[in-house]
C-alpha cells in the first residue's frame, strides 16, 4: 500500500464531560455515585488524542469552544500529543456531556449534551491551507447535526476532495442521526472514503439489521466500511462484501465512554502508517478494550487527574 506521507486533521467537537458512574439503576431520589469525575471529552476531541495515543505523529485539531474552558481544553489536547486549532465562540459556552455509565449494565452509558459552541463551528473557520501537510481529514459525525457544523463539514469536505486528501466519517450518534433522517446524513456524507459506524449506527442507515449485511449495503456507497461491533470486534468491508473481521479483546469494562473514539483514532493511526484497513482495524479492536477499562473517553495521560 502507498503512503501518503503526512498528518491527521481531525475536525469535531470538543466538549466538557462530567462522567457519573452508578452502580444501582437510576430512579427518581437521591443516590450516591460510585464516581464522578469532569474531564475533556467530546469525539472529536477524543479521536484526536487517541491516534497521537497511538502513534499518529502529527494530529492536528479544529473545533469550537467556549471561552468559559478554553485553555484547559487547549491544555490538554496538547498535553495528549495534539495540535489543536479552538475557535473561542463569542456567544456560547463549551458544550458539556453529562455521561451517565452504569456499571452493573457492562458499563453502558447514557449521555446527556448540551452541544453549546462545539456545533457553532462554521465555514468561516475553515480554510483549505488547513489541510497543507495532512494525508487524511477525519469529521467527527457530531458536525453533520448542527446546521452551521454540517456547512463547516461539507466546505472541509470539499477541500479535501479538491486535494485528493482521504476522508473518513464516525457518525458517532446513533439517536442524533435518527433526528437528522438517514437521507440528509447520507447527502451530506457523500464522497467520504471511509465511514466508520457502530452497529446501530449501520442499521440505521441501511436498516439492515444484520451487520455484516449493513456493511455490505454501506459498501456499495462507500469506497471502504468499517462497522464497530464492541465486543464482537468489527467487521471491514469494500465493494459490497465483507473482506475482513477483527476481534475485540476480552476485558472487565469500566466505562465504555469514547470506546468508539479509541477505536476509530487507533484505526486512522494505522492507516497513516500503511496498514492495510484490516489491520487496522485490529488495532482499533485493541484500542477501544483497553479504552473501556479506564474512566472517560480519553487516552492515559491525557487527562490530569
Ligand atoms: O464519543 C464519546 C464522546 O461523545 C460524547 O458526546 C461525549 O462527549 C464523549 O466524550
Amino acid at each position: 500500500m502507498t503512503v501518503r506521507p503526512g498528518g491527521l486533521l481531525v475536525v469535531g467537537d470538543v466538549v466538557t464531560d462530567v462522567v457519573a458512574l452508578h452502580r444501582t439503576p437510576l430512579a427518581p431520589g437521591t443516590d450516591t455515585a460510585a464516581d464522578i469525575r469532569t474531564v475533556p471529552g467530546g469525539a472529536g476531541g477524543n479521536v484526536a488524542c487517541w491516534a497521537a495515543h497511538w502513534g499518529c505523529p502529527d494530529v492536528r485539531l479544529l473545533g469550537r469552544v467556549g471561552a468559559d474552558s478554553a485553555a484547559w481544553h487547549e491544555a490538554a489536547l496538547t498535553r495528549a500529543g495534539v495540535r489543536p486549532r479552538l475557535v473561542i465562540d463569542p456567544r456560547e459556552p463549551t458544550g458539556t456531556v453529562i455521561c451517565l455509565v452504569d456499571a452493573a449494565a457492562a458499563a453502558e452509558r447514557t449521555f446527556l449534551s448540551d452541544n453549546g459552541a462545539s456545533l457553532r463551528i462554521s465555514p468561516d473557520d475553515w480554510s483549505p491551507s488547513l489541510l497543507d501537510g495532512v494525508a487524511r481529514l477525519h469529521l467527527s459525525g457530531y458536525l453533520f447535526f448542527g446546521t452551521q457544523s454540517r456547512a463547516a463539514a461539507a466546505e472541509a469536505l470539499a477541500s479535501a476532495r479538491a486535494r485528493g486528501v482521504p476522508v473518513s466519517v464516525d457518525p458517532a450518534s446513533a439517536g442524533f442521526l435518527a433526528r437528522l433522517g438517514v437521507e440528509r446524513f447520507l447527502a451530506a456524507v457523500q464522497g467520504v472514503e471511509t465511514l466508520v459506524p457502530s452497529r446501530a449506527e449501520a442499521e440505521l442507515l441501511t436498516g439492515l439489521p444484520d451487520p455484516s449485511d449493513a456493511a455490505c449495503e454501506l459498501s456499495r456507497r462507500f469506497p471502504s466500511v468499517v462497522v464497530k461491533l464492541g465486543t464482537d470486534g468489527a467487521l471491514v468491508a469494500w465493494g459490497g462484501e465483507v473482506r475482513g473481521r477483527a476481534s475485540s479483546v476480552p476485558v472487565r469494562a469500566r466505562d465504555s465512554t469514547g470506546a468508539g473514539d479509541a477505536f476509530t483514532g487507533a484505526l486512522l493511526a494505522a492507516l497513516l502508517g500503511g496498514a492495510d484497513l484490516v489491520a487496522a482495524a485490529e488495532q482499533g479492536c485493541g484500542a477501544g478494550a483497553r479504552a473501556v477499562t479506564r474512566a472517560g473517553g480519553r487516552p492515559p495521560g491525557a487527562v490530569e487527574r
